[in-house]
C-alpha cells in the first residue's frame, strides 16, 4: 500500500540523463509510493550515450546533508548506490552508524552499463570492510560479486556460491542479481534462514539504463512501506521487469526504464 508520508532516502550519484542514480531513485520512490529525498555523492554528466565527467562532492557537504535529513526528516529506510571515492564512504558509514536506520540497502555499483569506472579503484577496501557489512540486504550484479569475491559468477550455482561467501561478510541478506548471465533473469536471495529464486522471462529490451538502481530503490521503498524481505523483492522484481518491458527510446543510446508504466 502506497503511502506517500513514509520517508525513505538515496545516498548516491547524479546523473544528469534522468535515467539512473539519484534521479531513477526518486522516481521509483514516488512510483512505489513514499516521499523520497537525496544525498548527492557526485556528480556524473552522462546520457543514454556514456559517462562523460565525474566530480566527487566533498565529505563536508555530504554529512551535511546526511544531518540535514536525519535530523528532521528520519527515513524509514535508506539505498546507497554510487559512492565513488574512500572518504566519502566512511563518512557515510559514520553517519549511519550515528542515526542508525531500520533498513540500509547497498547497491555496490563499480561500472555503468556503458563501461564507466564509478567507484574508484582505492575505494573498494573500504566498501568491503565497513559498508558491506552494515547493509541490511545488498544487491550486486555478477561483475560487481565477482570484483567483491574475486570469484566468476557463471551460473546459478556460482551465485549460490559467491552470494554465501558475501553473506558471510555481514550483511543480513544478498540479492544475487543474474542480468548479465544468459538465459532467463534469475535473481538469488539468500540469508541465514532465507533461499529465495525469483525467475522472470528475459525481455529482449536494449533500453536498460538504471536497472539496478530501480530495483535496489523498489526493494528500500517496499521496506519502509512494512512489506518483509521476500515481499519486497517478490514485488520489486516485478516492477523491474514491467519497468524494463515498457522501456523506451529516449536519446540515442541506452535509454531508460519506464518507472511510471503503471500511471500511463
Ligand atoms: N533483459 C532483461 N529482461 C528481464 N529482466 C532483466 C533483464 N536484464 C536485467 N534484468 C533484471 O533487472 C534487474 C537488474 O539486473 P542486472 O542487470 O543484473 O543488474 P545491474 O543493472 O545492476 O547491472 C535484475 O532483477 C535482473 O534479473
Ligand atoms: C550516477 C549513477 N549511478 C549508478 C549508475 C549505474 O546504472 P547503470 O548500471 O544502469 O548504468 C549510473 N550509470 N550512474
Amino acid at each position: 500500500m502506497k503511502n506517500y508520508k513514509v520517508p525513505t532516502l538515496t545516498i548516491a550519484g547524479s546523473d544528469s540523463s534522468g535515467g539512473a542514480g539519484i534521479q531513477a531513485d526518486l522516481k521509483t520512490f514516488s512510483a512505489i509510493g513514499t516521499y523520497g529525498m537525496s544525498v548527492i555523492t557526485a556528480i556524473t554528466a552522462q546520457n543514454t550515450q556514456g559517462v562523460f565527467s565525474v566530480e566527487e562532492l566533498s565529505k563536508e557537504i555530504i554529512k551535511k546533508q546526511m544531518e540535514a535529513v536525519f535530523d528532521d526528516i528520519p527515513p524509514k529506510a535508506v539505498k546507497v548506490g554510487m559512492v565513488s571515492g574512500p572518504e566519502i564512504i566512511v563518512e557515510i558509514v559514520d553517519s549511519l552508524k550515528k542515526y542508525n536506520p531500520e533498513y540500509l540497502v547497498v547497491d555496490p555499483v563499480m561500472i555503468s552499463k556503458s563501461g564507466y569506472s564509478l567507484l574508484r579503484p582505492e575505494a573498494k577496501e573500504n566498501l568491503i570492510k565497513y559498508l558491506i557489512p552494515m547493509a541490511y540486504i545488498i544487491t550486486p550484479n555478477t561483475p560487481e560479486a565477482e570484483e567483491i569475491t574475486g570469484i566468476k559468477v557463471e551460473s546459478i550455482d556460482d551465485m549460490k556460491k559467491v552470494g554465501q561467501k558475501i553473506l558471510d561478510m555481514g550483511p543480513k541478506f544478498v540479492l544475487m542479481k543474474g542480468g548479465h548471465l544468459e538465459g532467463d533473469a534469475v535473481d538469488v536471495l539468500i540469508g541465514k534462514d532465507v533461499f529465495e529464486i525469483y525467475k522472470s522471462e528475459r525481455l529482449d529490451r536494449k533500453n536498460t539504463h538504471g536497472t539496478g538502481c530501480t530495483l535496489s530503490s523498489s526493494i528500500t521503498a517496499h521496506l519502509a512501506l512494512g512489506y518483509d524481505i521476500k515481499e519486497s523483492v517478490r514485488l520489486s522484481k516485478t516492477y523491474i521487469t514491467e519497468a524494463i518491458r515498457y522501456s523506451f527510446d529516449i536519446g540515442k543510446g541506452v535509454g531508460p526504464v519506464h518507472h511510471f508504466y503503471k500511471f500511463e
